[in-house]
């Protein structure tokens, strides 16, 4: 499954995981006492904000569990994430990468998820964009409209702030759905993200278009500002992905999950040197091996 409803449109699902202060989002993650024992049965997903006693923690997966009735997906996960991180999640499917995502975000149903490719399809580009915007800010009009241009135009986009997402490629697609993610309005610091949560931003796409929204993906990242020049507070992300150039050009770090758990945490270029039985099947696609289809 590529996306957090469970559709195969390739899509970059993205989400926004901004300070709890500032109350944005309707994904925002919570603070770690939101998240009650009855919502996630036997886990603790915690997060730090800097100057806390765990400063260099940003997000920790403390034990998590998840089941979908009979199925029980995830059977404790084990993992931090720190301040300014690039971290990919990998592993084979359905071994639930989405689901953990989900969790760090605090989203608990399908239903509140953004669906298919991440934009909303009664929605024009500039709508999109400025989504957060329009809704959460005193932004004027005017100005919201500018600074979608300028957003569009830094990810390679022009001119398209008046079609519907039908009629754009799937690249262009997500390229959009990168400039909605990017966009805030700084002078208010109405949409701040700590931490942003890409679900396979490249299935699907070409290996041009991949290296396009990779570099995009990490210069928010590397930058400290976003896609016009301004300073942003993006201090990690965090990737679900499936292909080898995003694992190689996106990311820093990776956590592999396998049958429920983390079997395997370490920087990309330990990832092509591993000799952990499952990396190694997994890096090169092998039939055989502890991973069984
Ligand atoms: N809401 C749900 N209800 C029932 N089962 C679900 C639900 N969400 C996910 N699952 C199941 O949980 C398992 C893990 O799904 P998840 O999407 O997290 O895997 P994944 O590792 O991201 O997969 P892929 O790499 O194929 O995208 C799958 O078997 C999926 O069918």
């Amino acid at each position: 499954m590529n996306s957090f409803v469970g559709s195969s449109v390739s899509a970059l699902n993205w989400l926004n995981v901004s300070h709890p202060s500032s109350g944005v989002a309707p994904h925002n993650l919570k603070p770690a006492d939101e998240f009650s024992s009855s919502k996630f049965q036997d886990s603790s997903v915690n997060l730090y904000s800097k100057g806390s006693e765990a400063t260099d923690v940003l997000i920790e997966c403390k034990d998590v569990y998840k089941s979908f009735g009979e199925k029980h997906i995830l059977r404790g996960v084990n993992f931090k994430i720190k301040h300014g991180e690039a971290v990919g999640i990998i592993g084979p499917s359905g071994t639930g990468k989405s689901t953990v995502l989900k969790i760090i975000a605090g989203l608990l149903t399908p239903d509140k998820v953004f669906q298919s490719a991440a934009l909303f399809d009664s929605l024009t580009v500039r709508e999109n964009v400025g989504f957060l915007l329009y809704e959460h800010s005193r932004m004027p009009e005017d100005k919201i409209k500018e600074l979608v241009a300028e957003t569009l135009a830094a990810v390679g986009l022009k001119e398209v702030e008046d079609r519907m997402p039908s009629e754009l490629s799937g690249g262009m697609k997500k390229r959009v759905a990168l400039a909605r993610s990017i966009i805030y309005d700084t002078k208010n610091n109405t949409v701040e993200p700590e931490v942003l949560l890409y679900d396979e931003p490249t299935a699907g796409l070409d290996p041009i278009a991949s290296t396009v929204v990779e570099d995009l993906i990490r210069s928010v990242h590397c930058k400290g500002e976003d896609a016009v020049g301004k300073p942003v507070k993006i201090a990690s992300y965090v990737v679900v992905t499936h292909q080898h150039s995003t694992i190689r050009r996106a990311v820093d770090r990776l956590v592999f999950l396998h049958e429920g758990k983390v079997v395997w945490e370490g920087t990309t270029h330990e990832f092509t040197s591993s000799t952990n039985p499952i990396v190694q099947q997994f890096a090169a696609g092998n039939l055989d091996g502890p991973i069984k289809y």
